[in-house]
């Protein structure tokens, strides 16, 4: 049975007469083919990344698994192609997610000039051009009364870089709430962020891979950080999960460091180690003891 997702955060959303990704009870994501270039490019995208044997296998477990493109009823309810990827969701409850874009700048070198002022507007109004990185959306599981503290998208549009600080700890806190005076306890932050498994940890092995990765520069990707609350409370090992996503605008490496989403890459994890900084945890050689 295919439905539409109950765990999206960000992007095109399924709707009435509305294109939007769908999920179905095997664990599959399948993510309609956008309109003009982009579509297609992500489909290439899989497939070309599917098939590199270049890229290493610890590197591999951060993408969703690529099953190829199937033309099947769409959430608009007529036929369109779809990329079929797994679904990052499907083995988790009450999933807190956060879907975030790297880089100071979303387009790629061949962009049209009115497509790059479309990005920059966005990207300067945004804390993309400040911090290299801005949130796209997010979702935080508070409790099953309260279900989860999930801002909307105007409110997302228009934070600043102080906000964006708020939100990365609210997203790890027991105590997330509407209002950014409040003071996220940031109870979460040790097991979802720190540990030799958690948060920090998978993006100091991705920013390990993009200082040497010439093949693909990933303009306008996301970040997500996933993890299940129940579980950390539980006391279960990290479950914390960072996965990349949306690759509608990648384009050949040629040699060169994706320098745009490395620069962005290092600013996050300057944010989370100076929250996990806060809680106590010590940095020593550039790596947090957690
Ligand atoms: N493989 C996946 N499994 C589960 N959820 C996913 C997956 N891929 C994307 N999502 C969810 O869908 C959202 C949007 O994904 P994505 O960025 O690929 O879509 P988009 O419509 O291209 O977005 P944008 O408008 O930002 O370009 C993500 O924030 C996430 O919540
Ligand atoms: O961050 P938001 O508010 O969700 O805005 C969307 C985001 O900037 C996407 O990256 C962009 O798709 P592209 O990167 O593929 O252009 C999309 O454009 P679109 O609405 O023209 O598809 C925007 O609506």
């Amino acid at each position: 049975m295919l439905k539409i997702p109950d765990h999206q955060v960000a992007g095109h959303e399924a709707g009435a007469g509305k294109l939007g990704p769908l999920v179905d009870d095997s664990g599959r994501f399948y993510k309609p083919l956008q309109s003009g270039k982009r579509g297609a490019e992500e489909a290439a995208f899989y497939e070309s990344f599917s098939s590199n044997t270049k890229v290493p296998e610890h590197i591999r477990k951060y993408f969703p698994t690529y099953y190829g493109t199937k033309v099947m009823k769409a959430s608009t309810g007529v036929e369109h192609p779809h990329i079929v990827l797994q679904d990052l969701a499907s083995t988790r409850v009450n999933p807190s997610i956060m879907d975030i874009k790297i880089g100071s700048r979303t387009w790629g070198p061949e962009a049209s000039d009115a497509y790059i002022a479309k990005c920059l507007e966005r990207d300067r109004e945004s804390t993309s051009v400040t911090l290299g990185f801005r949130l796209s959306g997010l979702q935080v599981f508070i409790n099953n009364e309260s279900g989860f503290y999930k801002p909307n998208r105007d409110f997302i549009h228009k934070i600043g870089p102080d906000d964006v600080r708020v939100i990365l700890r609210k997203f790890v806190s027991s105590n997330p709430s509407e209002k950014l005076d409040t003071a996220p306890d940031c109870s979460l932050a040790s097991s979802v962020y720190g540990g030799t498994n958690g948060i920090l940890a998978q993006l100091l092995e991705l920013k390990a891979w993009f200082e040497d990765q010439t093949i693909y520069h990933f303009n306008a990707c996301s970040v997500l950080f996933m993890f299940e609350k129940g579980l950390v409370l539980n006391g279960a090992s990290s479950n914390a999960e960072v996965k990349l996503i949306d690759f509608a605008h990648v384009t050949e490496g040629k040699g060169v460091i994706d320098h745009n989403f490395l620069g962005g890459l290092c600013s996050l994890i300057k944010f989370i180690s100076d929250i996990l900084e806060t809680m106590g945890h010590t940095a020593t050689n550039g790596q947090l003891e957690v």
